[in-house]
């Protein structure tokens, strides 16, 4: 068992045969380096060197399941760790979160599992699912791996949209509270090719919001590129995010820069739920991510309400009009700034 898993066969095995990890496994690398299976699709690395490392690192991907570019990224990576090609400085914990539905290349397979964090699986009388199950089992997962350690806490929550998106690449910086927004974040996102940012101002059950608001990690929603099967993706759009991940993952002090110029900033200014049966999208199937609208243009509507653009350029982002009743069927956002930054 740890052969296979050492020549890079963690996802394949999990997905095939998730009862291997019934049990937890741990064994060490040549190299010394720690890994623990605590679950099938959750693998961690431990660094055994008498300096500690100073950064504990969460990489998520396939919290929906067709979202399969991040999922072969992270694949790789840990294929790369496993084989004795990457050699870690940092601590890192992956999660491939929904591996029923990778199986069916479907979004979910019963509900949305990333309206199902910090605590929502666990919310609704009675209601037991595989996605209410395994979202608990990643909030275990990561709480034990942040709580394990000294160090900063990151989590990069790798997705890609169901849409074409005018900026291909974007980041949902959750909601905050007090904290203050981090530069040496944003210079991340941009050396991987994400220069638009989305500054979410509510609390959400998402799964980037649970590690920043529960651990105060620095966590992002990162949107890669488009939804594509697996084996369609091209990886060239990639390389860049999966460059600058291992480079994070293995130098001891990897610290981008950016001007901020080059960067797009916008702030959600609403966030639509569908609450009817009848909730329709006054646009196109293909009208990509960010296209924006004068004030006053209807952009929804459902049975006794219209939802319409308050402010010229406003843009829309995740729109779907087949969410679950009392979901968010699309976000709206306009260009905003950053005038408080930490380093
Ligand atoms: O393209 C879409 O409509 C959805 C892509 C996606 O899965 N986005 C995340 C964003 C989470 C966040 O707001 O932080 C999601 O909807 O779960
Ligand atoms: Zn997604």
């Amino acid at each position: 068992m740890q052969e296979l898993i050492e020549s890079g066969q963690f996802l394949t095995l999990s997905r095939r045969d998730p009862s291997l990890f019934e049990r937890s496994h741990q064994f060490t690398l040549a190299n010394g380096t720690l890994v623990s299976i605590t679950a099938p699709g959750i693998i961690s690395f431990s660094v055994q060197r008498a300096s500690k490392p100073n950064k504990r690192i969460v990489l998520s991907c396939g919290v929906h399941g067709n979202e399969t570019a991040p999922i072969e990224i992270c694949d790789d990576l840990v294929k790369g760790i496993l084989t004795g090609s990457i050699t870690l400085t940092h601590d890192v914990l992956f999660l491939f979160g929904n591996l029923p539905a990778m199986d069916i290349a479907e979004r979910f397979v019963e509900e949305n599992m990333n309206r199902l964090f910090s605590g929502a699986h666990s919310k609704g009388e009675g209601l037991v699912n595989a996605e209410r199950v395994r979202a608990k089992q990643l909030e275990d997962a990561v709480a034990s791996f942040f709580e394990a350690g000294e160090g900063t806490r990151y989590h990069y929550d790798l997705h890609t949209a169901i849409r074409a998106s005018k900026n291909e690449k974007f980041a949902v910086y959750p909601y905050l509270h007090d904290r203050v927004h981090s530069k040496g974040q944003l210079a991340f996102l941009a050396a991987c090719g994400v220069k638009t940012i989305l500054l979410s101002e509510s609390s959400t059950t998402t799964f980037s919001y649970f590690s920043s608001y529960q651990y105060n990690a620095h966590a992002f929603t990162v949107e890669l590129g488009k939804v594509r099967p697996f084996g369609q993706n091209d990886m060239r759009r990639f390389e860049d995010a999966k460059q600058a991940i291992t480079k994070l993952i293995t130098q001891t002090e990897y610290a981008p820069t950016v001007d901020m110029d080059d960067l797009d900033i916008y702030r959600v200014n609403q966030v639509i739920n569908r609450n009817e049966e009848q909730f329709t999208l006054h646009f196109d199937d293909d009208t990509p991510n960010f296209t924006d609208y004068p004030k006053g243009t209807v952009l929804a509507s459902e049975p006794g309400k219209e939802y319409v653009a308050e402010q010229d350029g406003e843009a829309i982002v995740f729109p779907n009009a087949k969410v679950a009743i009392g979901q968010r069927a699309l976000l709206t956002v306009v260009p905003s700034t950053l005038d408080k930054l930490d380093v």
